[in-house]
């Protein structure tokens, strides 16, 4: 994909769960397998937690240690932006930041911060929620709140599927498909989801790479792995691959049409991302595409000069049906004499997810 304003839009993901669930491991994973990303981290310490900072200290770029306490309590939504701030600079050639949240927090108010804050730089990445499998109904009595950030999870991984039986395990991700529909789950043992869920392969230029130094990061090796080897046969479970499918169409799409498409995403399809040709609707402008989870956003952009005005996607997941949605997706290209982009009022669906000012942002309430 080449340079947008998407593009240059650094995702930021929300990484919660009870204590325990795995979040630190499945971070650790991440940095290990980051595909040359620069990878930024905040770490919400809370209480002794301190060990998560460290954790992770050694293998990352940039990681900001906030205060003690409960990010979404203790953090108000300017100091979020102060740190956002600082890990975007350009100088800091940031591709992804991860919050990873305390075990405590509550993710939908630092969903909400991300939502709500002015950094025109940053693109909320999506809310993974890491769940426990052999904890999970145990969990789910002490802390009823669970239920809750399940529902509202644009991801969610089942870790610690190693100390389950393949029956629970199937029961568990049975229960979690009726708390949270929309929701991607991916099963993991040791937090090892395929980081191209979360992030694409770094497109620095070439030249950048081979003059800069080895790093710690880079000495690092796949062995230091926390959990057992990977080659136990769970990083091969069918469950934890993610699958991602092209859709390239030179005939404009209809507004409505896309959009019935984009409302009822299917289950399973994570990420959404690319170029969208509305055609006559709006002859000037290419729509930059961004959608995780439920979150969807448009970012209209003039159309490159020698660009090709074509329609160009990149669909993510777990568990997706190709063939049925290149076919949904095809059915949206006006292809047919009944095929209409210049009803003006067919672009209002669209524009309801061009980015708002902040504020009418905050105002809007939920995602
Ligand atoms: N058996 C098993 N153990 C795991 C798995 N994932 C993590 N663990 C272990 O579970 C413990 C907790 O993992 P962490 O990654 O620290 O969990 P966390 O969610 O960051 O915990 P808090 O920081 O306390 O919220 C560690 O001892 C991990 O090694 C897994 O898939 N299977």
């Amino acid at each position: 994909m080449n340079s947008s304003t998407a593009g240059r839009q650094i995702p930021v993901v929300v990484l919660a769960g009870f204590l325990g669930s795995g979040k630190t491991t499945l971070l650790n994973h991440l940095l290990r397998r980051r595909a040359g990303n620069r990878v930024a981290v905040i770490v919400n310490d809370f209480g002794a937690v301190e060990i998560d900072a460290m954790t992770v200290a050694g293998q990352v770029g940039s990681t900001v240690s906030l205060g003690n306490g409960c990010l979404c309590c203790a953090v108000d939504a300017a100091e979020l932006d102060g740190y956002l701030d600082r890990l975007t600079r350009p100088a800091a050639r940031i591709d992804i930041i991860v919050i990873e949240a305390s075990g405590l927090a509550e993710p939908q108010e630092l969903v909400r911060m991300i939502l709500a804050g002015d950094n025109p730089r940053t693109v909320y990445g999506g809310l993974v929620e890491v769940v426990d499998a052999a904890e999970f109904d145990a969990t789910r009595e002490r802390h009823p709140e669970t239920d809750r950030h399940l529902a509202i999870a644009d991801l969610v991984v089942l870790n610690k599927t190693d100390r389950v039986t393949p029956a629970e395990h199937e029961r568990v991700l049975g229960v979690i498909a009726e708390l949270g529909p929309d929701a991607a789950v991916v099963s993991a043992s040791y937090g090892r989801i395929d980081p191209g869920l979360l992030f694409d392969p770094a497109t620095r230029p070439a030249e950048e790479e081979k003059v800069r130094q080895l790093s710690f990061e880079d000495l690092r090796t796949d062995e230091e792995d926390e959990g057992p080897a990977e080659d136990d046969g769970h990083a091969h479970h069918p469950h934890t691959g993610y699958e991602s499918l092209s859709f390239d169409e030179p005939a404009a799409m209809d507004p409505r049409r896309l959009m019935a498409f984009l409302d009822s995403r299917p289950e399973g399809l994570y990420r959404v991302k690319g170029f969208v040709d509305f055609g006559a609707a709006d002859p000037d402008n290419r729509y930059a595409v961004h959608a995780v989870g439920r979150f969807l956003r448009f970012y209209p952009e003039p159309w490159p000069r020698g660009t090709e005005r074509r329609t160009q996607l990149v669909l993510i997941g777990s568990g997706i049906d190709h063939d049925a949605l290149e076919k949904e997706l095809r059915v949206c290209a006006v292809t047919g004499p009944d095929g209409d982009t210049t009803d003006e009022a067919a672009m209002w669906g669209v524009l309801r997810y061009v980015r708002p000012e902040p504020a009418a942002e905050e105002a809007a309430g939920p995602l």
